[in-house]
């Protein structure tokens, strides 16, 4: 035994520093186009040299990237997820992140306290957190709003109505609408970040089969009956337990019978055992709400049933979250 990989989490942040800074300077990007030497990578990057070999010597310690005859290659890993401008690019989460490096040093009061020392983040509607957040996550739900549409067999579902609750970037109407051109698509979210979805959705030709209804998840009203598939991804973990059944109790009666309500997000075993990253993230909602975690798959079985829906089945995916389908 060794204390290397104690050594390792110690310093945890370098990783983000370094994964961050050269995503946020686009180092991946211009390695993949066949910028190859120290000098050359700081021209094009408009950074310094010194900065542009510490970055490369992190980055090839952190195994990302490879040296061969002192040219730098990016691995198979950061080619598929850190080069910007691809649908699964990680990259500006990367960036993000090493925005929020900061705010963990806040863990041990809110460890203390049971909660955020500040007012919580995810309840601020005009929060920025949001509208950078929302891009960045993106990436994370393509191919989850992919498995789902495969799952529901939604390029062949005709005329139906989804509705997406926290839409965010309008990810999953994005792909939907793109599978489905004869589905139409809702989402609820706060007014800003309404804005950028029905932007992206314009750009791309959806426009005329996306709607937005400004509010507050809370209170908002979803209809009944209205729609074939609701979508919650990525909201249940900064729900308490009373919030979230009271929510999908309203997406049942916003959904026709025999409707889907598509749940992604990240679970846990119900001994609390795994996986890890759903298990580490339970600090990050510790830190920004007030009642959030990460929740086991017992939890969602016994809200959904509550909520009237009878037949339930969890999905694994590319991200850390599991697909939860409710019908
Ligand atoms: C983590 S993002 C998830 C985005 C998207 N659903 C996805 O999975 O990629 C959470 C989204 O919920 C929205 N949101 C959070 N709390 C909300 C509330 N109380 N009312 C309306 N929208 C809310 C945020 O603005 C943000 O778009």
């Amino acid at each position: 035994m060794t204390p290397d990989r104690i050594l390792q989490l110690i310093f945890g942040y370098w990783a983000t520093g370094i994964v961050g800074t050269a995503a946020r300077h686009s180092l991946f990007t211009h390695i993949e186009a066949g910028v190859r030497t120290p000098g050359e990578l700081a021209t094009r990057a408009g950074i310094s040299l010194r900065g542009t070999q510490a970055l490369l010597d992190g980055l090839v310690g952190l195994d990302l990237v490879e040296v061969r005859d002192g040219a730098y290659h990016n691995g198979a890993e950061a080619s598929a997820y850190l080069v910007d401008g691809r649908p699964t690019s990680l990259s500006a989460f990367a960036a993000l992140k090493l925005g929020h490096v900061g705010s963990i040093a806040g863990l041990p009061d809110a460890v203390l306290a049971g909660g955020p020392a500040t007012v919580p983040t995810v309840e601020v509607a005009d929060n920025p957190h949001w509208e950078n957040l929302v891009q960045a996550i993106a990436a994370q739900s393509v191919p989850v709003a992919a498995i789902a549409a495969e799952i529901l067999r939604l390029p062949e579902a005709g005329d139906i109505s989804i509705l997406d609750v926290g839409g965010g970037s309008g990810v999953y109407s994005g792909v939907w609408l793109d599978l489905n051109p004869r589905a139409r698509a809702v989402q609820l979210d706060w007014a800003p970040i309404n804005a950028i979805a029905r932007r992206l959705l314009a750009e791309r030709g959806f426009g005329d089969r996306f709607e937005c209804i400004d509010g507050d998840l809370h209170t908002a009203d979803f209809g009944t009956g209205r729609f074939d598939i609701a979508v919650y991804s990525h909201i249940a973990h900064q729900e308490g337990p009373e919030d979230n059944m009271a929510i999908f109790a309203r997406l049942r009666s916003a959904l026709r019978p025999g409707g889907t309500l598509v749940v992604n997000d990240y679970v846990v075993d119900d001994d609390r055992g795994g996986p890890p990253f759903a298990l580490t993230f339970a600090g990050e909602m510790l830190l920004k709400s007030r009642q959030g975690g990460t929740w086991r798959r017992s939890d969602y079985q016994e809200w959904l049933a509550k909520a009237g829906f009878d037949e339930v089945t969890f999905h694994p995916t590319p991200s850390p979250a599991t697909v939860i389908i409710a019908r």
